[in-house]
């Protein structure tokens, strides 16, 4: 099968080879056609959906994959939140969610004021590319969990959705 990623993010790219093995990834940049750092669930699942629709009506795709990083709210305090989507060629749209973790408190003001959670993450942990290497989830978590297997887990449970509808 031919598979349509829609970003050219190396931990979301990687991740989708991972877990496509037998299938040939292709990717370009798709639009979220939602803010460049989403604030909600409800928003972050939607610039996966809107990117995984445009990956999926390019004609050499039999299915397209749109991956969004965002952050929500849960009782006051933000998490990192991401949302996966799986488009098929008939418009059959599967979401699966990765990992939440809690950001830290400071971030809040700055994230509400519409900075992009890449850049404050290269800021905090001094390094640089956060977002296209271990991301957020693999400083808070000591390095034990990176973006690109967050993304992996995600793509499993789309891949496992659409698997268990197509039988
Ligand atoms: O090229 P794309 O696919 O857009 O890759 P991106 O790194 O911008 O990732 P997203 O658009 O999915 O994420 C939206 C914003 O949230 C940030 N973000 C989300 N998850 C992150 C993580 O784990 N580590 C660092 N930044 C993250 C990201 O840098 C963006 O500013
Ligand atoms: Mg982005």
């Amino acid at each position: 099968m031919n598979i349509v990623v829609g970003s050219k993010n190396p931990t979301k790219v990687e991740a989708a080879r991972a877990v496509f093995t037998s299938d040939s990834i292709a990717s370009f940049d798709a639009p979220s056609n939602v803010s460049s750092q989403p604030i909600t669930d409800e928003e972050t699942r939607e610039g996966a959906i809107n990117r995984a629709k445009q990956c999926a009506s390019n004609d050499e795709a039999d299915l397209g994959i749109g991956l969004e990083g965002g952050v929500m709210e849960v009782d006051g305090e933000l998490f990192l939140c991401n949302w996966g989507a799986l488009v098929t060629k008939d418009e059959k749209i599967y979401t699966a969610s990765g990992a939440r973790i809690a950001l830290p408190r400071e971030f809040a003001k700055e994230l509400h004021s519409g900075k992009e959670l890449g850049s404050l993450m290269d800021g905090y942990a001094q390094r640089e590319g956060v977002s296209k290497k271990e991301g957020a989830v693999g400083i808070l978590t000591n390095d034990l969990v990176s973006r690109q297997a967050m993304f992996e887990h995600v793509l499993t449970l789309l891949k496992g959705q659409w698997r268990f509808w197509n039988k």
